[in-house]
C-alpha cells in the first residue's frame, strides 16, 4: 500500500446509476481537500462511478455483467461514455482547484455488478491509499471495511466526509477477480478557463480535442480480466497488462461469450432485452404486424386455462399464466361476456395500447377475440405484485433502495404513458399496488393502464375492495368523475406513501376505527416527522434523503387541487433529488403552506 507522502490515488467511489448534481460532487471534492489529512501534491483523485445497470437502446433495464458482451455493448459502452464526460464537465471547476495544490482528477466509470465487487478491485487494481464512499454505499461498509486494505471514509448524507478507518490494514480477504468494462478521462483543470473565457461547449475547444486522443489512443478502455471469466485460468495480476483497445475486445471476446448466453436466455431472440437477469426471460423488442392470437394458441400455452395455471381474478377477469412454443412466457387476462360494441371498443384501446413500450410498463402482446370472448395476451412478470411484497404475510421485507427503485421506475412507467407514448396521454385510471407487478431484479413493471373502464361493476361489492380502490380515487374523480393525468398522479402519490410507510391504504387506528393513510400520514409529513413515518419493518436501514424526498413527492401528488399537483415528469425529478429547477413545487413544501 503506497505511503501517504508519495503520490497516491484517493479513490471516490460512487453509485453511477443514480444522477448526481454538480454541488454533490464538487462539494465532496471541496470537503475531503478541507479536511487536510486525505490529498497531498502529487496524489491523483479517481473519481469513480459504478454503472451497476444500464439502458438497453430498447428501453430495458439490464445488468452490466450479466449481458454486455452479447446484447448491450453498445449501449454498455454509451452509457459508460456519457457518464464520464458528464463527470468530467461537472468536476472542471474542482480540477481547477485542485491543481492549486498539485492534485489531479481522472474520472472513470465502470460498468458491473454487484457494485461492492467493483469498487473493491479497483481500489486494489490502483493500489489506492483512500477510498471515500459515497453516503449510498454505507449499507455494504461492513463489506468495505472486511476486504479493502487501504483508508476509507464516507461521505455523509451532509456531503461532509467522515473518516471510518484512518489505517491501512493487511488483514483482508483474497478475492475473485470479474469482468468488467470501463473507460477513464482526466478532467483538465486549465481547459475550464479558456472555454469558459470563449464560451463555447469543450468539444470545440483545442484542448477537448487532446482529451478525445488521450481517450482515443491511451489504453483506458479496458475489458479486464476476462480470463477469469471465461475459465482460462488468468490471474488478477495480469489486469494491468491485459489492456485491450475497444475494437480488440469486442471482437475477441463476443462470440465466446454468446455462446455461454444463448443457453441462459430462453425464448426470445439473442438481442432482444432482458426482462429478468435471475430467470434469465427476455422481452419481446418489436410490435408484430399481427397482435392477434388464434384461441388455440393460448389453450395451449395456459394447458386448457387450467386451474394450475390460474394466477389469479382481476376486475377484467380469470388470469391465466402460459407459454407458447418458443418459451414466450404469457399471462393471459380472460373477459368472459363482452357485447359488440365492447368489442369494437376493445380493438381500438388494444391498438392504442400496442404502442406503449417502455420498461416500466407490462407490455401488451396481443389479443384474441372468439365469441363472447375478449383475451388480453400480457408478457409475464415473474415476481408477483407490489401489493404482495409490501402486504403477504410470506413475503420479506422490502429493502429501502428496492421501495426507491420501484417508486423511480414507476413514477417513469407512469411519465412514459403521460407523455412520451405514441397515443399520449394514456391515463393509467388504476394505479396502485397490485397493478405494479415486480420481476426478480425488483424493477417495477405497471399493468393494466388504460383498461379501468374494461372492468366489471360487480367485482366492486366486497368491502375492503371498495375502500382499497377509493383510496387511490382522486377526489375530483371520486366526487365528480374528472379523469386526467393528475388523477393518476393523485394514485401514484397514494402508492408512494405506502412504499414509504408499508401501510394499508386504510388502516386500523388502534381503537378498532379505520383511518386512511392519506389523514394519518399528511400531518407527519407536515412536521417532517421522518422517523414516524417510515416503515418500522425497515429499521434504521434506510436513506433519509431519499425519505424525505419520497415523502416530499408524496405529499405534493395528494393534493386535493389537481392544479396543484406535480407532472409526472416534476415527480420522476423530485424522487431522484433534482428538483432544483422546481422551487414551486419546493414552497409548496413548506410547512406554512401545508397548514392553511
Ligand atoms: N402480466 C402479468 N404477469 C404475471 N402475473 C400477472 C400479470 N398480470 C396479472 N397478474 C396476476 O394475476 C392476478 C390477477 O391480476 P389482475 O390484474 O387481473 O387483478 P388484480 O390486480 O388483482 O385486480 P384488478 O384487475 O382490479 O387490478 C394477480 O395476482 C396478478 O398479480
Amino acid at each position: 500500500m503506497a505511503s501517504p507522502l508519495t503520490p497516491s490515488h484517493v479513490v471516490i467511489a460512487y453509485d453511477a446509476t443514480k444522477d448526481r448534481g454538480v454541488h454533490e460532487l464538487t462539494l465532496a471534492v471541496d470537503s475531503i481537500q478541507k479536511r487536510g489529512d486525505v490529498l497531498h501534491s502529487g496524489d491523483t483523485i479517481i473519481m469513480l462511478g459504478v454503472l451497476h445497470k444500464v439502458v438497453h437502446p430498447m428501453g430495458f433495464h439490464t445488468k452490466p455483467c450479466a449481458d454486455f458482451l452479447e446484447t448491450s455493448i453498445r449501449a454498455v459502452e454509451e452509457e459508460v461514455t456519457k457518464k464520464v464526460d458528464m463527470y468530467v464537465s461537472m468536476l472542471l471547476e474542482s480540477a481547477r482547484k485542485c491543481e492549486d495544490q498539485g492534485v489531479s482528477i481522472e474520472v472513470k466509470v465502470t460498468a458491473g455488478f454487484p457494485v461492492k465487487q467493483v469498487i473493491l478491485q479497483e481500489i486494489m487494481a490502483c493500489n489506492a491509499a483512500w477510498v471515500i464512499l459515497d453516503r449510498h454505499l454505507r449499507r455494504d461498509m461492513r463489506f468495505y471495511l472486511k476486504k479493502i486494505p487501504c483508508k476509507v471514509a464516507i461521505i455523509q448524507d451532509s456531503l461532509a466526509v467522515d473518516v471510518v478507518r484512518p489505517h491501512t490494514t493487511d488483514d483482508t480477504d483474497t478475492i475473485e477477480h470479474k469482468l468488467f468494462f470501463s473507460l477513464s478521462k482526466p478532467v483538465p483543470p486549465s481547459n475550464y478557463q479558456s472555454n469558459r473565457n470563449n464560451e463555447q461547449p469543450l468539444s470545440d475547444s483545442p484542448e477537448s480535442s487532446d482529451i478525445q486522443k488521450t481517450y482515443l489512443t491511451s489504453p483506458t478502455v479496458k475489458l479486464r480480466d476476462y480470463g477469469s471469466l471465461l475459465n482460462l485460468g488468468s490471474s488478477p495480476t495480469q489486469e494491468n497488462s491485459g489492456v485491450k483497445t475497444k475494437a480488440d475486445d469486442k471482437h475477441s471476446i463476443v462470440p465466446q461469450k454468446i455462446q455461454k448466453q444463448n443457453n441462459a436466455f430462453r425464448g426470445r431472440c439473442s438481442d432482444a432485452p432482458i426482462l429478468c437477469s435471475i430467470c434469465g426471460t427476455r422481452t419481446e423488442m418489436y410490435v408484430k404486424n399481427s397482435m392477434t392470437f388464434s384461441y388455440s394458441e393460448i389453450q395451449l400455452a395456459t394447458n386448457d386455462f387450467s386451474k394450475e395455471n390460474l394466477l389469479g381474478e382481476g376486475g377484467y377477469g380469470d388470469v391465466y399464466k402460459g407459454e407458447f412454443k418458443d418459451g414466450q412466457q404469457i399471462a393471459a387476462k380472460v373477459r368472459k361476456e363482452a357485447s359488440t360494441q365492447e368489442f369494437t371498443e376493445f380493438h381500438s384501446e388494444v391498438y392504442v395500447l400496442s404502442f406503449a413500450r417502455h420498461k416500466n410498463i407490462v407490455m401488451l402482446l396481443g389479443y384474441c377475440c372468439k365469441e363472447n370472448l375478449n383475451i388480453l395476451v400480457y408478457e409475464y412478470i415473474c415476481h408477483k405484485s407490489l401489493e404482495w411484497h409490501l402486504f403477504d404475510e410470506k413475503a420479506a421485507v422490502l429493502e429501502w433502495h428496492q421501495r426507491q427503485e420501484i417508486a423511480i421506475g414507476t413514477a417513469k412507467g407512469l411519465r412514459f404513458l403521460h407523455e412520451e407514448c405514441r397515443g399520449s396521454p394514456i391515463i393509467h385510471r388504476d394505479t396502485r399496488p397490485s397493478n405494479i407487478l415486480l420481476t426478480h431484479d425488483y424493477v417495477p413493471m405497471l399493468g393494466d393502464f388504460g383498461l379501468a373502464k374494461w372492468k366489471t361493476a360487480s367485482d366492486d361489492t366486497d368491502q375492503t375492495r371498495i375502500l382499497g380502490t377509493l383510496g387511490y380515487l382522486a377526489p375530483e374523480y371520486a366526487e365528480n368523475g374528472i379523469v386526467s393525468v393528475r388523477t393518476d398522479v393523485y394514485a401514484f402519490g397514494m402508492v408512494l406513501l405506502q412504499l414509504v410507510t408499508g401501510r394499508k391504504i386504510v388502516d386500523s387506528n388502534g381503537e378498532g376505527q379505520a383511518q386512511s393513510l392519506r389523514e394519518w400520514a399528511e400531518p407527519i409529513i407536515q412536521r417532517l416527522a421522518l422517523h414516524e413515518l417510515i416503515d418500522r419493518r425497515l429499521g434504521d436501514s434506510y436513506d433519509t434523503y431519499e425519505v424525505y424526498l419520497m415523502a416530499k413527492a408524496a405529499f405534493l401528488c395528494v393534493q386535493r387541487n389537481p392544479e396543484m399537483r406535480p407532472s409526472m415528469r416534476e415527480v420522476v425529478r423530485v424522487l431522484e433529488g433534482e428538483n432544483d429547477n422546481y422551487h414551486h413545487l419546493g414552497e409548496h413544501f413548506a410547512p406554512q403552506y401545508l397548514t392553511k
